[in-house]
């Protein structure tokens, strides 16, 4: 019997902050937690090297701040030491499941985690190491999906696969329009021109200059990042 290999070889996984928050109203639920990170395992397991983006809205989100009467570049310094808790509890979960995981943060905060080298990152990930990278872009007026997009085409990533709670790129937001359908493929400049909500319009933009694919699929779906990574129809598929 012939083996079934990955459909990639390295992914930029971006993990929103909702996401290790499960049913809670904020923070981090230990469950949740555990169970993303076994999927992960999983996807280690099969040879794949996994680079993580990591959020931080179920802790801070800047842009509530600021609109709250908070500066906004202050709210999102606070937004991006947020991703850096997030990454914390994951890497934390990840050494647990018999991973061994790297934090690199993009902004300078050495006695906590290790700052965002490159070719470091690069070296871990062909250690078989699991990288998350911290405080997004380590800059105000981002966002982690953007960070998602710029680590992916930096690590030479094939693909960043988006887990959020949706389960893909639908023609409205179906939270909010139910008669919405949802996108098996569709294009960058489709999903640009038509302002799909479910990514920034820079992280698009930065993954089309860049000719990196991004597949969003439902991060509340067992076994759906194991689907992704062996190239099985999951999600929704954004390309050049
Ligand atoms: N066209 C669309 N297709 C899918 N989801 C959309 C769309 N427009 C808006 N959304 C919303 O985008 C949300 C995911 O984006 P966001 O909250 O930024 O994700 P995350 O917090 O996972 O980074 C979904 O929960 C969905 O309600
Ligand atoms: O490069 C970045 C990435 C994140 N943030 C801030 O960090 C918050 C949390 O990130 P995000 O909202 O992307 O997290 P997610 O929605 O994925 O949980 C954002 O609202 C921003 O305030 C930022 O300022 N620059």
């Amino acid at each position: 019997m012939t083996q079934v290999q990955p459909a990639h070889k390295r992914i930029l996984l971006k993990l929103s902050g909702e996401a290790l928050m499960g049913d809670d109203q904020f923070g981090i639920n230990r469950a949740t937690i555990e169970r993303m990170v076994s999927e992960i395992v999983e996807v280690s397991k099969v040879g794949v090297q996994v680079a993580v983006v990591i959020g931080g809205g179920n802790i801070f989100r800047g842009v509530a701040g600021g609109s709250a009467g908070m500066d906004r570049a202050t709210a999102d310094y606070m937004g991006m030491l947020a991703t850096v808790m997030n990454a914390l509890a994951l890497a934390d979960a990840m050494d647990k499941q018999g991973l061994t995981a790297r934090v690199m943060s993009a902004i300078g905060i050495e006695q906590v985690v290790e700052p965002y080298v490159r070719p470091k990152a690069l070296q871990y990930l062909e250690e078989g190491k699991v990288v998350v990278f911290a405080a997004g872009t380590g800059n105000p007026f981002f966002t982690t999906d953007t960070a998602a997009a710029l680590r992916g085409a930096e690590i030479g990533a094939e693909v960043v696969l988006k887990a959020t709670k949706v389960d893909g790129v639908y023609t409205a937001d179906p939270m909010k329009d139910p008669t919405a359908t949802r996108y098996t493929k569709l294009a960058f400049d489709e999903a640009i021109g038509r302002n799909l909500g479910i990514m920034d319009a820079t992280a698009f933009a930065l993954c089309r200059d860049q000719k990196l694919p991004i597949r969003v699929f439902s991060i509340v779906k067992p076994g759906a990042l194991l689907r992704v990574v062996m190239g099985e129809d999951e999600g929704t598929l954004v390309h050049a």
